[in-house]
This record gives C-alpha cells, structure tokens and sequence, in this order.
C-alpha cells in the first residue's frame, strides 16, 4: 500500500508509485463511498443561483467540488462548511450569487474538473465583468469550443486575453449581467456537459432556454437526465418530451436542502474488486431510484457472470469463478472500470458509443490500450471504443495521466495481478481523495473475515 519508487510522469516532476495491493484471498468488504461528483457539482450551481440559502448533505468533497466552490465564491456566492451527519465531512451552506454581482475582474481555475469548466461560463455571463477561466495544462486540450459558440450565439463576449477568437481553455467571459435566452442550437456531441452545462442556467435567461442539439448523437445521456431531474426537484419546468430538444421555462430556482447520493461511478472500483478477487462487496445505501449512470453496474457485473442483488438499499456483487467478456455499449464514465475487468475476463470484449472519451481527463481510449497492453493484455482502440482480448498478464507500472478513473483502474488490476504499480495514486484526489484509504479498508475487512482456515483466491489465476 506504500509508495516505493519515485520516477516521472513524461513531465518532468517526481511521481511516486503506489504498490496496488494484491487480493491474495477473495475480498470480503462492506464499501461506503463519498457523495457524487455530478449531483454534488449540480446542486453547487444551482444554489448559487436559487432564490434563498441552500443547504447540501453529505456532499462529495475533493478537488472537483473545492474547484466548483471556489469558482462560485469567486462570482459572488457564499459558501461555507457546517457540522454534517455522517462519516464523508461537512455539510455546505451556500448564499446565492447576489443580483448584479461582479464589475471587478474575477479568475477562475478549472483544474481537470469539466463540469466547473462547463458549468461554470454561462454563470460567468450573468455578472457584471470579465471572468478568465483556465485550468490544469491537459484541461487546454478538453472541448470546450461548442460552449464558447453557445455563449456568443446568445451575445455573450467570449475572446483570449490577447483578444484571439478562443476553441478551448483559456478564455474571458464578458458577463453583461443578463442573458435574453430563447432557440438556441449547438453540437454536444463532444459531451454531454455541454447541453447540462446550458440547462443549469437556462432559467436565468429572460426568456428561457430552447436548447436544441444536431450532429452526432450525445453521449452520456445519464448525465442530462440527472440535470433535468435536480432542476425539476428545484421547480424549474423542463420540457424534453423531444429528442434532442430541451425547453427550460424562464423563473425562479427553488432554494433546497438535499442529501447527495453516494456516487455510484466511484462504487464501481469497489464493486469491480469482488469481480477480480472472486470475493463479495457490499455497498449500502444503493439508491431505489437514481439518474446516475453508475446504477448500470447492476447489469453490467451481472453480465461479467457476478451475482448482483439489490435488498434493503444494499447492493452485494459476488464474483463468479471468471470474469466474462462481453460487449457493452454507452459505459461513459463508467469505461475505464469495464475495461480493466475486460483485461481479466476469459473471453473477449467490445465496448462502444465512448468515442468522446479522448476528450476526458486524458485520451482514455489511447490510455487504456497503453496500459493494459503495458501489462501484457491485448487491448485496441476503434473508431468509437475498446476490444479486449483474454491475454495472461504481468506487473508492471500503470501509469494514470492525471486521470482518477486511470489510477483505479491500474488498481483494479493488482488486486488479481501480482506487482503492479500505479504511477500517481493521488491523482484519485480528482473525486475520491480518500481512495487509497478506502481501498486498504476494504482489504482489511476480508483479512479480519479470514479467521478460518485460507482459501486460495483466485486472483492470480488471470
Ligand atoms: O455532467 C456530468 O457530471 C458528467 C458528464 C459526463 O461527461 P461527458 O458527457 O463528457 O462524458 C461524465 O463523463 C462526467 O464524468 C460527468
Ligand atoms: C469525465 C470525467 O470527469 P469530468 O467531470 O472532468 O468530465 C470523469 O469523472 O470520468
């Protein structure tokens, strides 16, 4: 569990290597997660732009939700920490942006995070003033062209500080206070935050929002459902009985207090080790109902030959004697988990509509290959996903790319592979600072289980 080598990144700067634990015998655990990355990063948006003091429970916190609070304070909105009610921090109180807020020159970091990236400029365009937003170096190179096109169809001034028509980070947004609204059409095929990123606001327009999308389909459709869902939970009218139309009513966003969800994408890693350790993982309080995409775990593991049951809020996944392959479509940000439990699977795999995810933290596609191959598998990337083929697998190191979802899934692998690194654990800091933690808990829960007498896990067996 400890780092035990310092090398480098292809940047230049030292990045120690985390011994990923082996499972030596199946995992037993109990797993509870931290609260969603989406849901928390949503609910932040829209109490700064509610009509009264919001509280949040249970939120996530880590650097995606520090980048998103401070970026909301920077545009005005107070946000402070008080006593909570469970094991994951403080809960968040959060003053709304005050009306006509700004004038003076604000500067916001994206860090890798997209959805402060995305969500957070056209708040930026109902203050008064320039905001610049930039972000970690490889946030320059995420798409952020179809949002800088949507402010300026709607007349927001959006130009790099040399004044150069921007396509990505960094740029100034010239906020004028108020945005008119109405048909509005973009190209959100690049991600779905794009069209969240317009719906959150859209009822701060005067005249509303009709957001209309055209190209090639939007991925991440999971994530638009959750934003629909949180504003309608705040008593915005949202219309999207149209395919690729929403229509947000201009009005009022309804003050809240709101527990946030686990974050069920995060459970992933958790959930996948009972798969790669041919053990049992139980995580409470599974949502009944839930717009999070993690929710397809439940088939998708099933699918993999775990046993998969939903019983009083708990979630329990058994693995089965194999991992089996299989082909899985729309996994979103779901992939990088579907393909390290592909890399152990005994037969082969398919996974497709992630085309979009070059444009995540890293090339994911081009990562994974690299990686799971790096380790002996036999991975390669088409024009819109993954094939893994069943290849017998060494340690080695996996490198992250600055990229949480890299670095579980390099720690997905060492539970039934031996001697694997992974470069940059802390990277996981993006939405689970406490993954390494939460990891070696895990494994000391089926350590204190194993009283009786050891049975050999199956994990080396890939
Ligand atoms: O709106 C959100 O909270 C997210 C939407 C998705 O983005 P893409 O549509 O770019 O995949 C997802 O992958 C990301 O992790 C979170
Ligand atoms: C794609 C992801 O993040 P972001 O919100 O930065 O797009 C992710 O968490 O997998």
């Amino acid at each position: 569990m400890t780092a035990t080598a310092a090398t480098s990144d292809g940047s230049g700067t030292p990045v120690e290597h985390w011994a990923a634990p082996f499972a030596s015998r199946p995992v037993d655990a109990t797993v509870t997660v931290p609260g969603s990355k989406s849901l928390t990063n949503r609910y932040l948006v829209l109490a700064a732009l509610a009509e009264g003091p919001s509280r949040l429970r249970a939120p996530l916190h880590s650097r995606d939700s520090a980048l998103m609070i401070d970026a909301l304070r920077q545009l005005g909105a107070t946000i402070t920490e008080v006593p909570g009610d469970g094991d994951f921090g403080p809960d968040l109180e959060v003053l709304p942006l005050p009306a006509a807020a700004g004038a003076s020159v604000t500067r916001i970091d994206c860090g890798l995070a997209g959805t402060v990236m995305r969500f957070v400029p056209p708040l930026a365009a109902l203050r008064n003033g320039a905001s610049v937003f930039d972000g970690d170096p490889h946030a320059r190179k995420r798409p952020m062209g179809t949002i800088i096109e949507a402010l300026k169809a709607l007349g927001v001034a959006v130009a790099s500080e040399d004044g150069s028509a921007p396509s990505s980070l960094p740029f100034v947004v010239e906020g004028k206070g108020t945005v008119r609204g109405g048909h509005l059409v973009i190209d959100a095929s690049a991600s779905s935050q794009f069209v969240s990123a317009l719906l959150l606001v859209g009822a701060r327009f005067d005249e509303g929002l009709h957001l209309e999308h055209v190209g090639k389909p939007v991925p991440s459709l999971d994530h638009i459902n959750m934003t629909v869902a949180v504003l309608r939970g705040a008593g915005v009218t949202v219309d999207n009985s149209v395919p690729n139309h929403w229509v947000v009513a201009p009005g009022p966003i309804r003050a809240f207090d709101q527990r946030i969800e686990q974050d069920l994408s995060n459970a992933g890693p958790f959930l996948a080790a009972a798969l790669a350790s041919k053990g049992t993982v139980r995580i409470p309080n599974w949502p009944a109902e839930t717009q999070q995409v993690g929710d397809l775990w439940r088939d998708i593991l099933a699918k993999m030959g775990a046993q998969v049951t939903l019983a009083d809020g708990v979630l329990t996944v058994t693995g089965g004697q194999e991992i089996k392959g299989g082909n899985f479509a729309d996994t979103s940000e779901l992939a990088p988990t579907v393909a390290a439990l592909c890399a152990l699977a005994t037969g082969p795999s398919r996974l497709t509509g992630i085309a979009h995810l070059r444009g995540h933290e890293t090339d994911r596609l081009a990562a994974l290959v690299a990686e799971i191959n790096r380790l002996g598998g036999d991975a390669e990337e088409t024009s819109d996903g993954l094939v893994i083929r069943p290849a017998r697998l060494h340690g080695g190191v996996v490198r992250s790319y600055a990229d949480h979802r890299m670095a579980t899934a390099g720690a997905i692998l060492g539970l039934a592979v031996e001697g694997v690194q992974v470069e940059d654990i802390a990277t996981t800091a993006k939405t689970m600072p406490d993954f390494p933690q939460l990891w070696a808990g895990m494994l000391a829960q089926d350590a204190a289980a194993a009283s009786g007498p050891e049975e050999p896990s199956g994990g080396a067996a890939h």
